[in-house]
């Protein structure tokens, strides 16, 4: 398979934060969750790649052509979604739309007029009169509509409503299934990951934690449950995100089958994706 985005040595600095060495890849046919907390350093990550913040060194290349020297074939291929969404609010949707289309070689007016419709929007309303969750739906649609290679979102869930949301997950697997395309999104709500991501890529205070196929992490990791008085200090070193209290302990861990060997008698549950970003972050930042 291609790689559709690598991103090498990617370093940002701001005065208060810094992306450090920064560097994982996408392959086609993927959807890749961009995940981590408030201020992990994902906005930045994301808006380095598209060049709307000005990386101090690394490299970045899109569908193999580099940011630096193919600014123009690279935001022909990508379908943007930033929290933002840079419109004129007098404007209507369909003006706006007649400003934005020529920008792209492959704007399709019935792709468009598809997505408006799916997304229930009116092309006749003014932007200023979008709800904060029409606005990301508007974005999604202009994203949508060039035939691009890439979608890169951020937060482009977020303010949706369920029903949207369930709607936007569709879309995005309806897109993935043209073949050669690829999906890289960050989210707070991990549920939706669950459902749609291939691949996760974790950040935490600028740094990559990791980058696993989710179908992967989530058959590697269980929540292990059981009698405290057998636990040993042993077992405690691979518990993720460890509970103990007289009655019982729980933690998470990829080596459970280790610890079933030696505590039969243990109950093991399977984990969501949010279970195992919280408890990666909550280690990391117990070894601080
Ligand atoms: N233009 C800027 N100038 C200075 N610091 C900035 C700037 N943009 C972002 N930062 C800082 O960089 C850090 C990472 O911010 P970033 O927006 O990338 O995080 P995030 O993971 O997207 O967070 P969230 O989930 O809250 O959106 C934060 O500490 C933020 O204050």
């Amino acid at each position: 398979m291609n790689n559709i985005l690598e991103v090498h040595a990617l370093n940002k600095t701001y005065k208060n934060f810094a992306l450090q060495d920064v560097t994982f890849s996408l392959q086609e046919d993927c959807i890749t969750g961009f995940i981590g907390i408030n201020g992990a350093g994902k906005t930045t990550t994301i808006r380095s790649i598209l060049g709307l913040a000005l990386k101090n060194s690394g490299k970045i290349k899109v569908l193999g052509m580099d940011v630096d020297t193919h600014e123009r074939e690279i935001k022909d291929a990508l379908g943007v979604v930033m929290d933002e969404g840079c419109f004129y609010n007098q404007l209507t949707l369909n003006e706006m739309k007649s400003i934005i289309a020529p920008a792209y070689t492959k704007w399709s007016d019935n792709d468009y007029r598809h997505y408006l419709q799916a997304f229930d929007l009116d092309p006749k309303q003014k932007i200023a009169t979008l709800s904060k969750g029409m606005r990301m739906k508007y974005s999604l649609v202009l994203a949508l509509s060039h035939q691009a290679q890439l979608l890169i979102m951020d937060e482009p869930t977020s303010g949706l409503d369920p029903l949207v949301r369930s709607q936007l997950l569709e879309i995005m697997a309806d897109y993935m299934k043209q073949g050669g395309k690829g999906v890289f999104f960050s989210t707070h709500i991990t549920s939706d990951l669950d459902k749609i991501a291939d691949m996760l890529i974790l950040i935490d205070h600028g740094k990559i934690v990791f980058e696993k196929s989710k179908d992967e992490l989530l058959d590697q990791y269980r929540l292990v449950k059981g009698d405290p008085s057998l636990l040993s200090n042993e077992h405690k070193k691979h518990l993720m995100n460890l509970e103990l209290t007289s009655y019982g302990f729980s933690g998470i861990t990829a080596d459970w089958s280790k610890i079933q060997k030696s505590i039969p008698d243990i109950v093991l549950e399977k984990v969501d994706v949010e279970a195992i970003m919280l408890a990666y972050l909550k280690r990391r930042n117990s070894n601080a």
